[in-house]
């Protein structure tokens, strides 16, 4: 058996996850809504409820739980970040013996339906446009550090995007495409050196904005992509240079695959060789 001085904790956050809340905003007939998914963590000053079973400065997570339901009532969410920042803040306040905290919110993504071409004062409808989502880490009288990031952003195009000349080895069965489908599900993370001057919409809409730009191209031409690599850089090139406030980004484009389907042993549907069959 080990004893307590053999033994290093490397991290004692603990919280509540995936608090789940519904916050309304009436204005006159016009509603406002954000539902929300919250992490709530802390760090404590010591460690006598691991070691001595002491739980007597235990913020139970229950107790977090609460608090979220509790701000969200009293300070409402503008912002998911905004709302991070305000938790954050608050449970550093209210517990002297809190060193850390680390609060992560995911946000549904409810847009006002339509009708007859104008926005619904109060129905909504949940679409599959990338997911928002931050995370606020704080230390006692330490800066919040915010980072956002979108995720399940599902996109695709049908030309326009080639791969080829790339190594070619015994490895290599891919073959040389000049004309494939580029369908990927952006995930991206970013981080700020200066929240000062920031609009976390006008930020994390501009970093979706500029992906998608940087992806599709014009309407009609659209814009070529040598390779995932390459349309990855210039998305972060574009997205670094309009929002200056952002210190890095992790953008990750995984390939989503569509085969072609090899019809070519169907002659009497008239069907001949693909130009291309495989992964591209
Ligand atoms: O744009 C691409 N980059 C790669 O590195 C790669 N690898 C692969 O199999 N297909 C692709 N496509």
């Amino acid at each position: 058996m080990l004893s307590d001085a053999d033994v290093q904790f490397v991290d004692r956050r603990y919280g509540k996850n995936a608090v789940r809340l519904l916050y309304v905003r009436r204005e006159g007939i016009r509603h406002y809504i954000k539902e929300v998914e919250v992490n709530t963590k802390v760090t404590l000053n010591d460690t006598r409820d691991f070691l001595r079973g002491d739980n007597s400065k235990i913020v139970a997570t229950d107790s977090q739980k609460n608090t979220v339901y509790i701000l969200a009532k009293q300070l409402g969410i503008q912002t998911i970040e905004k709302f991070a920042i305000d938790l954050s803040e608050h449970f550093l306040k209210q517990y002297s013996h809190v060193t850390n905290t680390d609060i992560s919110i995911t946000e549904q993504p409810w847009k006002r339906i339509q009708t007859g071409g104008r926005e619904h004062a109060h129905a909504f409808v949940e679409t599959a446009d990338g997911v928002r989502y931050c995370r606020v880490e704080q230390q006692r009288y330490g800066q919040p550090k915010v980072t956002q990031g979108i995720r399940a952003l599902k996109i695709m195009k049908t030309t326009q995007s080639a791969f080829n000349n790339f190594v070619n080895d015994e490895f290599r069965s891919l073959p040389d495409s000049t004309d494939r489908i580029f369908c990927t599900i952006v995930n991206a993370t970013w981080d700020f050196h200066t929240l000062s001057g920031l609009n976390f919409d006008n930020a994390w809409e501009t970093v979706k904005s500029s992906i998608l730009d940087v992806f599709a191209g014009p309407p009609d031409t659209g814009v070529f992509s040598p390779s995932v690599q390459k349309t990855l850089y210039d998305s972060q090139k574009l997205i670094l240079s309009k929002v200056p406030q952002m210190d890095k980004i992790e953008i990750k484009f995984p390939n989503v695959h569509a085969y072609e389907f090899d019809l070519s042993k169907f002659k009497s549907f008239g069907f001949t060789e693909n130009k291309q069959v495989g992964f591209r």
